[in-house]
């Protein structure tokens, strides 16, 4: 049996970060200020826990500012508002991201428009994701501009590959969409009501998979040679404790020519690119104030 390659997304990323705190760095000794990142947390979702930690060892360790705001779960729309707002005023502060999921009684739409758009690093706001699909500078959101890197790295030039993504979240499905156009690709965006998906996966040079639901995509959906990007993080059980695994049943697709693991595939590529947009945002600002 053959062997896919493996995309290496944390050394990826592990590289992306040196470069950014490099030029962080350099930024410092020039103009006195280092950018700063406001990461806003509600409630105590184990994972995002995880993530917002990692958040912050990442921000530091690249020589930015750390701004974290750990929030009970019982926290008003109002107050967030209010914090928000706070944030867009502050001008230690270059980008802001709200934590997601959130609780259920919260508003995610309305707490994300409320965020200045350019301080957006999610790339989440209306704003953002309307200038990404209309070909302007955009705050681009971390994950699918981590998977575009990833593609290509491995791959190069993009264009006149067949891309079908399964998933059409506004935070990973639709923003990939748009990368993967602009990059030259004939995209397909399907889901799991898509009909014929397995069929449909299989048409893939490039297929995504981001679907949230642990090893959907099975060996016989990918084309042989095809480079397999797998979005998906899962908890599984296992034994008396858990696994992660991803969207894609990795160990039925060696015959792709390439794919992301999981961990250490996308993941840590969501971080890195995070911080690579609030160091745009700092640009943006000195620019603007030059
Ligand atoms: N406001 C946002 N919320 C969420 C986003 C986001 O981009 N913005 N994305 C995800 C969670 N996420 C970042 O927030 C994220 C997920 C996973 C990883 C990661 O490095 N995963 C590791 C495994 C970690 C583990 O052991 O659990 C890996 O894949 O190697 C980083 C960031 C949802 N919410």
């Amino acid at each position: 049996m053959t062997q896919a390659q493996r995309i290496d997304g944390k050394a990826f990323a592990a590289g992306m970060t040196a470069r950014i705190a490099a030029e962080v760095t350099a930024l410092r000794d020039a103009a006195g200020v280092e950018p700063g990142l406001a990461v806003v947390l509600v409630g105590q979702d184990p994972a995002s826990q995880v993530y917002v930690g990692a958040k912050h060892r990442a921000t530091v360790a690249a020589g930015m500012r750390s701004f974290e705001h750990r929030l009970p779960a019982e926290t008003s729309q109002t107050v967030l508002l209010d914090l928000i707002g706070q944030l867009n005023a502050d001008p230690n502060v270059h980008g802001i991201l709200v934590q997601l999921p959130l609780p259920a009684h919260l508003d995610a739409s309305a707490l994300i428009a409320a965020i200045d758009p350019s301080k957006d690093v999610d790339g989440f706001h209306v704003i953002n994701a309307g200038r990404l699909a209309t070909g302007q500078d955009a705050m681009v959101p971390c994950t699918p501009l981590g998977c575009l890197f990833l593609l290509q790295d491995h791959l190069g030039d993009l264009s006149g590959l067949h891309a079908v993504i399964v998933g059409r979240s506004n935070i990973v499905g639709k923003p990939m969409a748009q990368l993967l156009l602009a990059a030259n690709c004939t995209v397909t965006i399907a889901h799991s009501k898509s009909r014929n998906l397995a069929a449909l996966c299989r048409t893939a040079d490039i297929l995504i998979a981001a679907v949230g639901r642990p090893e959907m995509v099975r060996g016989d959906w990918i084309k042989p040679g095809a480079t397999v990007i797998d979005v998906g993080i899962n908890r599984i059980p296992d034994g008396d404790g858990t696994r992660l695994v991803g969207d894609v049943a990795f160990a039925e697709a060696g015959h792709a020519g390439a794919i992301t693991p999981v961990p250490g595939g996308v993941g840590p590529m969501t971080i890195a690119c995070l911080l690579q947009n609030t160091l745009t945002a700092f640009r943006r600002k000195l620019a603007a104030e030059a």
